[in-house]
């Protein structure tokens, strides 16, 4: 763990930090000094924390609100929370379309609108966890692959139109991460057990990645060693993206 405290007297909000990369995002922050204030739907021992379901109308705003009332500041929005629909796109259902897009597309935005007047006090900063499949769809990922494209096009708009504020905002793009989201992924799989080893072989480093490895990147662009970074979206992804396919 990190010995230097990149975070003292900022407020970070993590989104989706009960498990998963969020998690291992919060507990670096918190490591170098941040207070931080996790957002899932159930309740989180381990963090002050507040409860909320995004897929539901006025959500985002009542978190931001919250933060502010508890802590009277926001210094970090770390926009983490996400879900995946796998299905063809002629049998997906439009409310499953939608609600991949509310929970990790509109609810980023609306958490962004909400705390822009915060972060311009604190000349803050937002991360965005977006994904490779923002840019590589895996099949039968139309929906999460859209809300991802969409969220890294997000994010580039927001530090185009905030950076004169002193707010920057940038994206991860995590390749596979051994988290809930891809063990939930799997076991919906007919060759679950030899698939495990094959991903594997896509990856150059020969091994699939850690919640701890992804927000290590998150952690960087929210500290000031990133101050002159905005608007990109990083991959982290174990060189799975820059090898090409073979038969
Ligand atoms: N694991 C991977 O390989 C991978 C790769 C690329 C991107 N990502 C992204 O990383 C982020 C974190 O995912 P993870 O892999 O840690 O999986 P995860 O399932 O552990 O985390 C997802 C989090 O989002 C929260 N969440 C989901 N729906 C919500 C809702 N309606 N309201 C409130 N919270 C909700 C969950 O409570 C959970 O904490 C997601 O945005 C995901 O798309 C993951
Ligand atoms: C879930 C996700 O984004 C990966 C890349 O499978």
């Amino acid at each position: 763990m990190a010995d230097r405290k990149r975070f003292e007297g900022r407020v970070a909000l993590v989104t989706g930090g009960r498990t998963g990369i969020g998690r291992a995002a919060a507990r670096r922050l918190l490591s170098e000094g941040a207070e931080v204030i996790t957002v899932q739907r159930s309740e989180d021992s381990e963090f002050e924390c507040i409860q909320a379901d995004f897929s539901q109308p006025g959500a985002a705003e009542m978190v931001i609100n919250e933060v502010i009332q508890r802590t009277g500041r926001l210094d970090i929005l770390i926009n983490n929370a996400g879900m995946m629909t796998e299905s063809g796109i002629e049998s997906m259902s439009v409310s499953d379309w939608e609600k991949n897009i509310s929970v990790n597309l509109t609810t980023p935005f609306l958490l962004i609108r909400a705390a822009l007047p915060h972060l311009r006090k604190t000349g803050g900063c937002i991360v965005n966890t977006g994904s490779i499949e923002g840019i590589s769809p895996n099949p039968m990922h139309a929906a999460y692959s859209a809300t991802k494209a969409g969220l890294h096009g997000l994010t580039r708009s927001v530090a185009v139109d905030h950076g004169h504020e002193g707010i920057r905002c940038n994206a991860v793009a995590p390749g596979w991460i051994d988290t809930e989201l891809n063990v939930n992924m799997i076991d919906n799989l007919p060759n679950a057990d030899t698939f495990k080893d094959d991903i594997k072989k896509i990856h150059p480093i020969r091994r699939t990645g850690t919640p701890e490895e992804a927000a290590a990147l998150i952690c960087f662009l929210a500290s000031d060693d990133a101050s002159f970074i905005t608007g990109q979206v990083y991959t982290v992804d174990g060189g799975r993206m820059t090898q090409l396919s073979m038969p």
